[in-house]
């Protein structure tokens, strides 16, 4: 008799970012001694809601918009997470983003759970009235299973400040009550933090600092790749121009920049468009393909998920990759880069400096008492460093990759969590 497939197995995809993520949770609840209940608990969202938002558009007809939030475990606290606005956003996707978050949160021991949310839409092509009618109408769609102790959105992919103020007064207006600690990213003037629009390029920047002291790597004039020119990469690319490394390429969706003298980012950034695109500007142009193979010493993808995969993972010529993007390298193709002596430090690490400062916003929110840019700074590094040598202690000590060392410290957290409240 044929085994029937199981319902994750039916939709499985080569690079299927769900199916891997749950194999590698599965891999560290085990070398960590827990039971299976463990990862029945661990695979999926507890809770996994769709939700269909109706937007009058300009020319004045009705479009229907499809929306998710995962809320993948509230064992330990809140649930906590980013929102994106992709055309390719799926159901799927956001599952698995949402399992990364309970990691993240684990890794630098927030009081969280992971969330993640989604609209499957394309905001380049929408006006910015169309855009504030779909942000509040996802709030509204959701008010009731989230709010500052339940599940606290943030952004993500084509989300910033803007949507994240819009949603935060949505929210406010339904709750009858100011609520700045139902969301974070938010403007300055309406209880942001200082330092998190470029937290997750800060954090980024701190992994490749302690990565780089461990493979002997001089950080100025060491050649940097960045693919991905939007909140994280254009960041990250300012941070490392600034730091004397050379940025010799970057990206966006549209194509690649390469200059082996290093790129000027001050001009780039000012060129950029509020989508993270300025390659569209230029004649001289390579792909994104051939940008992500070029011979360089730190290579940082910035961009969206399976970017290196097992058909370009033998010609990547860095030392060290560091993932600000969630998902950008598969499980293929870190084996592959493992076995070829290139550092991997895991999205689940290494772009957790965003969540971090999220946490410290919402903190400020709920004390009502705000944090000066250098005291933020400070707290953030201390956290990123501590982490950082955690995962690489723990990578080093067994003798694994620092993906599923990562996945091993995050999972922890949680896991005990469940157990003291008799959950598994
Ligand atoms: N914004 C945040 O705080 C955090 C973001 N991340 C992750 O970082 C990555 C980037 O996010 P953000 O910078 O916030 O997004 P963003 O929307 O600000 O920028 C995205 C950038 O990626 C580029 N891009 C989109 N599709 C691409 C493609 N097919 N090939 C190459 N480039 C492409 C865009 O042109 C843009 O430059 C995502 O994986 C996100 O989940 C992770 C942690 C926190
Ligand atoms: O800032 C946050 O709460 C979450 C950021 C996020 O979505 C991520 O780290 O992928």
């Amino acid at each position: 008799m044929v085994a029937e497939k199981s319902a994750d197995s039916q939709n499985e995809q080569p690079n299927d970012i769900l199916i891997s993520t749950q194999s590698v949770v599965k891999d560290a609840l085990n070398r960590l001694g827990y039971p299976e209940e463990a990862y029945e608990l661990m695979k999926e969202p507890v809770r996994m809601i769709t939700v269909r938002i109706p937007v009058r558009m300009d020319d004045g007809n009705i479009k229907v918009f499809t929306g998710y939030r995962a809320q993948h475990n509230d064992a330990v606290g809140p649930t906590k997470g980013g929102v994106r606005f992709h055309p390719d956003v799926t159901e799927k996707e956001v599952r698995a983003l949402s399992i990364w978050m309970t990691l993240k949160s684990g890794i630098v021991d927030l009081p969280y759970g992971g969330g993640k949310g989604g609209i499957v839409c394309d905001p380049r092509e929408m006006s910015f009235r169309e855009l504030e009618a779909l942000s509040r109408g996802y709030v509204r769609a959701l008010s009731q299973v989230v709010g500052p102790t339940k599940d606290i959105p943030a952004p993500d992919v084509f989300t910033n400040s803007q949507i994240m103020a819009w949603m935060m007064d949505e929210y406010s207006r339904i709750d009858e009550f100011n609520s700045p600690g139902f969301i974070t990213g938010k403007p300055i003037v309406l209880g942001g933090s200082h330092g998190r629009e470029s937290a997750t390029a800060k954090g980024v920047t701190i992994c490749i600092e302690e990565a780089c002291k461990k493979r002997g790597i001089d950080i100025q004039g060491a050649r940097v790749i960045v693919q991905g020119f939007g909140n994280a990469g254009s960041f990250l690319a300012k941070f490392m121009h600034d730091m004397g490394a050379k940025v010799i390429a970057i990206s966006d969706a549209e194509g690649a920049l390469h200059d082996p003298e290093g790129l000027d980012i001050d001009y780039l950034l000012d060129r950029r468009d509020s989508f993270g695109t300025v390659t569209n500007l230029f004649d001289d142009t390579i792909s994104n393909e051939e940008m992500l193979e070029l011979d360089t010493d730190i290579l940082v993808p910035a961009a969206i998920e399976n970017q290196i995969t097992k058909d370009n993972a033998h010609e990547i010529k860095a030392e060290i990759v560091v993932e600000a993007a969630n998902g950008p390298t598969t499980l293929e193709a870190t084996e592959i880069l493992t076995e070829r002596d290139i550092l991997i430090v895991p999205d689940v690490l290494a772009s957790s400096g965003g969540v971090t400062v999220s946490y410290f916003e919402w903190v400020q929110n709920n004390q009502g008492f705000y944090w000066k840019e250098e005291e933020v700074q400070e707290k953030l590094r201390e956290v990123l460093v501590k982490s950082f040598n955690n995962v690489y202690t723990t990578s080093q000590n067994r003798q694994i990759d620092m993906r599923l060392a990562a996945y091993m410290v995050g999972v922890r957290k949680m896991t005990e969590a469940a157990r003291f409240r008799g959950w598994i």
